[in-house]
């Protein structure tokens, strides 16, 4: 049973910082085995266009990055020697850049620990949890380069993608990270300490939790509220969590999904399931109890609900409004990285209504791939690196 009325939500922003401030996502950055590929597959099946290139051609030795973009959304991937961090992780997030005020404040007096400083490109990366880390990006003046210093336009151009329908990615909602077990709140508070972010939104493990595993997350955003990243981590259920399982197959704490925000959920999902997405589904008495529930709702949602079925699109929703989203099923062979789309009418939380439908669609994959297995505190078997 899942009771998502006692989560908690946070008034309290904090003071306004003076300096340092944090003002939204600037891009993120993955790192794959292959960057022309995996470029290739985001823009044929999320609609990214290829926007930047950096490689042997302009004269980069060690490192090919692909930056894709969609609306806001930016993207930017790489591939060099790397060969640990692929072995260990596969293809996933490596860091999440900000677009940021005063860097130096940050790294010097709010102590962001800085392992490099690029001088004149205005990068700054600092260390966060595991290997990822973010990276401040400053703008010292107005920036007139197509993307980052060292690109040059892409020389890619794929006839097919501008056959292919629209997606309608507007921006990133929210990038979740997971944890093991007992590193969440280390990690909650280097957002705290060193970037003055505050705290959002929480749920326990007695909230988040299906017959079979439980999970605890906290959310955690920026001043303004641009930036908003929920950190899981895995509690002992009946059988393995969810987060675990990423965990292990991770090979360590990671990014889990990029939410992406549309104002056309049913447009983007009919679009996206057209060019191959797959998405997870959601059971017919789900939607039999969210029709009986929205009876009595004080919010009217404005959607087709036949169509939202239809679609396996999810609803949650308070007195004031609400949120629709759907998650993609993993988008590389690990069971790590998933998407999310997710449209908003005057409603900031998370999905807690979804999480039950949620949390059983993800066990019902979770068991497919034969991890939905006995909770023990044993080390796991290590998964296929
Ligand atoms: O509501 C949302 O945006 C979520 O992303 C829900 C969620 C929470 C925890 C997970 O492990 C997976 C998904
Ligand atoms: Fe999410």
């Amino acid at each position: 049973m899942l009771i998502s009325s006692s989560c908690t939500s946070y008034m309290d922003k904090g003071e306004k910082p003076e300096k340092g401030h944090i003002v939204n996502f600037h891009h993120i950055t993955f790192w794959v085995g292959n960057a022309k590929q995996a470029a290739s597959y985001y823009c044929d099946k999320f609609g990214f266009e290829h926007l930047a290139y950096k490689g042997l051609e302009t004269g980069s030795r060690e490192v090919v990055s692909h930056a894709i973009k969609q609306d806001k959304v930016r993207i930017f991937r790489l591939h060099l020697e790397m060969s640990k961090h692929l072995a260990q992780h596969g293809d996933g997030v490596r860091d999440i850049a900000f677009q940021v005020e005063d860097c130096d404040f940050l790294v010097k007096v709010k102590g962001a620990l800085l392992f490099r400083k690029d001088m004149n490109c205005h990068l700054f990366p600092v260390f966060q949890f595991g290997d990822l880390t973010h990276t401040f990006v400053e703008y010292p003046s107005p920036y007139s380069g197509l993307f980052l210093p060292g690109f040059k336009k892409t020389y890619i151009k794929d006839p097919l993608l501008s056959k292919l329908p629209h997606t309608l990615l507007n921006f990133v909602d929210h990038l979740v990270g997971n944890q093991p077990d007992e590193e969440m709140l280390p990690v909650i508070d280097w957002y705290l300490n060193c970037l003055m972010f505050h705290r959002f939104w929480s749920v326990d493990d007695k909230m988040l939790h299906t017959n079979y595993s439980a999970l605890r997350s906290i959310v955690v955003t920026n001043f303004a509220e641009t930036v908003k990243i929920p950190i899981n981590e895995p509690a002992n259920g009946k059988k393995k969590s969810q987060i675990q399982e990423f965990v292990d197959y991770y090979g360590g704490p990671g990014i889990q999904h990029i939410a992406l925000n549309t104002s056309n959920i049913i447009q983007a999902v009919t679009n996206l399931k057209a060019r191959g997405v797959e998405f997870l589904s959601t059971p017919e008495t789900y939607y039999q109890q969210l029709l009986e529930k929205l009876k009595t709702a004080k919010i009217k949602v404005k959607e087709d609900l036949a169509k939202l079925q239809e679609l396996k699109i999810l609803v949650d929703y308070d007195d004031k409004g609400y949120l629709l989203q759907i998650f993609t099923k993993p988008v590389q062979d690990r069971p790590t990285l998933f998407l999310e789309v997710i449209q908003r009418y005057n409603f900031n939380g998370f999905g807690a209504g979804n999480f039950l439908a949620l949390f059983e669609a993800i066990e019902t994959e979770q068991n497919s791939r034969g991890n939905l297995i006995p909770h023990t505190d044993d080390k796991p078997p290590k998964p296929f690196y």
